[in-house]
């Protein structure tokens, strides 16, 4: 059989998903080594082209210029590849044009690169060339959830036009924690259940990750010469727990009719009545006062944000958008984008564009980590009476939603390298984890299960902690 043949038979065995994906993998390490601090003056290095003197042991710049040229080689390719692919086996128009938008626009990329990176052309930005970058990356994103869409999507999908308003008898195992059926602890074990009960109230399965937001948050500020004293750590995330536990504990006392309904949350303490909603309110007011007492030693901006954060979540977010809209968990976004405003604002006490940046990738991540769990207790949600994502639109729209927004997340992820001159350790975890996390999302489509949506929804919570540890090691070492 000849070469070109066996090729062929050996590319027609790739599914037409996973060549989108690893293509938008390469291109995405592209713009981020593009909007990394190193690659721009590693261009400097490299300054004919298409070839410069090759790479040697004594100039590492040297070798990163060469590498982004060989990457743009391999991945024009791999662009080229995906689009004869696509247009032979695909006719939905929508994936077509999309990846025509790709193929055209590569060269017109390569073209910018010759001109601004190597010869520094006047007039023409280096934005420009991050901008086609970034548009090309979004055109196939586009098309591979278009293609996932059509692929794996039931056009015959009739998610409920309204959501279930009428309470339905909750199956849960046991309610060994409700008065009337309460095991006997002894006084001891009773106090433990109670403090335990308390604790769960404060939501502390969620700190790790929003204390990570505002340290990165803070650690961002440093870049600008500033410094960071352990006093404002310490106060900032002591301050940062307790508001998150306060909006935590006013959440179980607003939603303790509904959660009743739902399996997941039938068993919280203000529905088995452990902690009286007195007793919960008092103790929301409690954390609410200590932590904008400590957030007023940083500074008042700092203890504004923090109130505003417990509002948002408590009365925005948990009383107006969530029994009410759709968009209720992506508008709600803005509660969990906060605490990167409270780090920066920590340092600086003023608002600042990588601060601004940073709370812009919390945002677009919350409806690529949230939708997972929408997908997997989509019953309960619909018994709750809530309208998420799937209950309303359906599970097909929901898929492509957290691939959407994965791609929107990454794109902002870029965007921060450029804005707060991170470096090679920031672009090359967001480039693994984002490969990780979007693989998860690929699988998630094709197995359409309630375990693929928790591994999703696992990978995005990898995905975010690792940008941020990220962020925090290289703004420091700037
Ligand atoms: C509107 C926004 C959000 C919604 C609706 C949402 C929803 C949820 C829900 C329902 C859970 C499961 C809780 C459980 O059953 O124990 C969860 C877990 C979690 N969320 Fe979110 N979330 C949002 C935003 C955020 C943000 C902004 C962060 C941090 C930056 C975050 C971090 C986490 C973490 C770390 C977990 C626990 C994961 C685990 O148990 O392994 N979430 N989220
Ligand atoms: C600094 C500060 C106060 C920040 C607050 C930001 C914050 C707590 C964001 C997280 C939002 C969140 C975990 C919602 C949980 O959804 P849900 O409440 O709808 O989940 P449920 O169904 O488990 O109640």
């Amino acid at each position: 059989m000849k070469r070109e043949s066996v090729l062929r038979n050996q590319i027609d065995d790739v599914p037409l998903s996973t060549l989108l994906a690893g293509t938008i993998v390469g291109v995405y390490l592209l713009v981020i080594a593009g909007a990394t601090a190193s690659i721009a003056d590693a261009a400097a290095t490299c300054s004919t082209w298409p070839a410069c003197q090759l790479p040697s042991t004594e100039s590492p710049a040297l070798a990163v210029a060469w590498g982004h040229r060989v990457l743009a080689a391999t991945v024009g390719v791999a662009v080229l590849l995906s689009a004869i692919v696509g247009f032979r086996r695909v006719s939905d128009r929508r994936v077509r044009a999309a990846l025509a938008v790709a193929v055209v626009l590569f060269p017109v990329q390569v073209a910018l690169g010759a001109v601004v990176t190597v010869t520094g052309a006047a007039g023409i930005s280096p934005a420009v060339h991050l901008g086609v970058a970034m548009s090309i990356f979004g055109s196939l994103v586009l098309a591979l959830a278009w293609h996932l869409e059509t692929m794996y999507g039931d056009p015959t999908e009739e998610p409920d036009s309204g959501v279930t308003t009428q309470p339905e008898p909750v199956e849960t195992a046991v309610d060994d924690d409700h008065p009337s059926t309460r095991r006997d602890r002894g006084p001891a074990g009773e106090m433990l259940a109670t403090l335990q009960a308390y604790v769960r109230l404060t939501k502390p399965r969620l700190m790790w990750l929003l204390c990570l937001v505002a340290s990165a948050g803070m650690a961002l500020a440093t870049t600008g010469g500033r410094t960071l004293t352990v006093e404002t750590i310490l106060a900032t995330l002591s301050g940062g727990v307790l508001a998150i536990g306060a909006s935590g504990t006013f959440n179980h006392v607003l939603e303790r009719d509904v959660d009743k309904r739902m399996q997941r949350t039938s068993d919280r303490p203000v529905v088995t009545d452990r902690i009286p909603i007195r007793n919960a309110v008092a103790f929301g007011l409690l954390l609410s006062a200590l932590s904008l007492a400590i957030f007023a030693t940083v500074n008042v901006l700092a203890a504004a944000l923090g109130l505003s954060a417990i509002l948002f979540y408590s009365v925005v977010y948990t009383l107006l958008l969530k029994p009410n809209t759709v968009q209720n968990t992506v508008i709600g976004g803005f509660a969990g984008a906060l605490p990167a405003l409270i780090g920066w604002v920590a340092v600086t006490g003023t608002f600042g564009v990588p601060g601004l940046a940073l709370a812009g990738i919390v945002f677009l991540w919350t409806p690529a980590h949230f939708y997972n769990l929408a997908l997997a207790y989509q019953d309960d949600y619909a018994r709750g009476g809530f309208p998420m994502m799937p209950v309303v639109r359906g599970e097909t729209v929901t898929r492509k939603h957290i691939l959407l927004y994965l791609g929107a997340t990454l794109l902002a992820a870029s965007g921060l390298a450029t804005l707060a001159n991170l470096g090679v350790l920031y672009g090359a975890t967001v480039s693994i984890v984002g490969a990780i996390f979007l693989w998860a999302v690929l699988v998630l489509h094709r197995e359409r299960t309630t375990d693929a949506a928790f591994r999703a929804f696992h990978a995005s919570n990898a995905f975010l902690g690792a940008l941020l540890v990220a962020v925090v090691i290289d703004a420091m070492a700037v």
